[in-house]
């Protein structure tokens, strides 16, 4: 990540994931964002290399899936904002047809791509047909994941657990070996033995193929020693981004205490403000449209309507210990 050093045994060729300034706006429903709309993620910035596993972290609606869905190709940003590979994530779309580039999360919950159609996992359907009826896929590969998350492929889609049923589906989305994959949290119906064997698996696939992951996720059992690097991201602004012996030499805390403590120190420096606002006489929450937080003159920022995605001042985010940085008031995190 940046120049801040790689756990990575893959050969050093630049940027996997390059963010620059991505800002982004969701649109209303003409396919705009609405008028006087702030960016719900602005500024943000990142960079990746081959073998970096990256741990998003962030409260309920700080940006998370968001920011994952615009690297997955998702979402429509300026093509510079976002690279993959050296590709634009959006406009590229080979790039996820290919494999090289992998998202699990988000509407994959209900359903899974098999043959290129969107299944519904509650369907009459053996776990082998559904894993093995994706072609082109190394039969190595193929046993080492059942072995891994433990399928028995005679379950069948309708009949098995939740959890039965999120082991296929991983399965299935990890079959293509990517260079660059995206989870947004896909463990929460695992067991134990399951999740950590996963985590075991992903860590192998950095150091070995030199694979990138960026996986947000609450939940921290497993991961004190899993991600080579940690982002936070609060109100789509980047908190922080670094290494995680960084993390450590700033706090003698677990990893989930550590992030506890950013949150909570987010939590109190909103409610300061919303008291402060609420003192002189303003609403406590910043306007809401569509979806959209709303800030400053509607007409003034209209603007922007047609400007979706385009880039916004550079973020500079360094910290050097938990004692020396602070929220400022435009939430980026400084020394
Ligand atoms: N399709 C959408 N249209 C408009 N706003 C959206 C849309 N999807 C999400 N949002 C808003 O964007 C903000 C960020 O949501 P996002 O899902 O990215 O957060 P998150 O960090 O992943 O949260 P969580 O931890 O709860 O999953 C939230 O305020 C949410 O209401």
């Amino acid at each position: 990540m940046g120049n801040e050093g790689t756990a990575t045994s893959a050969a050093d060729v630049g940027p996997v994931v390059e963010v620059k300034n991505l800002r982004f706006t969701y649109p209303g429903i003409d396919g705009h964002p609405p008028p006087g709309s702030a960016p719900l993620i602005d500024g943000f910035s990142l960079s990746l290399r081959a073998g970096d596993r990256c741990l998003l972290v962030g409260t309920n609606g700080a940006g998370k899936t968001t920011i994952l869905k615009i690297l997955g190709g998702k979402h429509m940003v300026d093509p510079e904002m976002v690279r993959i590979l050296g590709r634009s994530a959006f406009h590229d779309t080979a790039l996820t047809s290919s494999g090289d580039l992998s998202y699990l999360g988000g509407e994959w919950r209900r359903d899974v791509a098999f043959a290129g159609f969107g299944v519904s996992i509650q369907m009459d359907i053996s776990a082998e047909k559904m894993i093995y009826g994706v072609s082109g896929v190394d039969p190595q590969r193929r046993d080492e994941l059942i072995n891994v998350l433990d399928i028995d492929l005679s379950w069948r889609m309708h009949k098995a657990s939740d959890g039965q049923r999120r082991r296929i589906q991983i399965c299935m989305g990890l079959l293509k070996p990517f260079k660059v994959l995206l989870l947004d949290e896909i463990t929460v119906d695992l067991d134990v033995l399951a999740r950590a064997n996963l985590l075991r698996y992903l860590s192998k696939e950095c150091e070995e193929r030199g694979a990138t992951i960026i996986y947000a996720t609450h939940i921290f059992d497993g991961l004190e020693d899993w991600p080579t690097h940690v982002v936070y991201v609060a109100h789509g602004k980047l908190q922080l981004a670094v290494p995680l012996e960084k993390v450590k030499e700033m706090s003698n805390l677990s990893l989930m205490r550590t992030v506890e403590s950013w949150l909570r120190k987010e939590r109190d420096e909103d409610r300061r403000r919303r008291q402060e606002r609420k003192a002189i006489g303003l609403p406590e929450h910043e306007k809401q449209l569509e979806g959209t937080r709303v800030t400053g003159d509607p007409a003034r920022s209209a603007v922007q309507v047609m400007n979706n995605g385009w880039a916004a001042g550079r973020l500079h985010s360094t910290v050097a210990g938990q004692e020396n940085f602070f929220l400022s008031s435009n939430r980026v995190l400084r020394q």
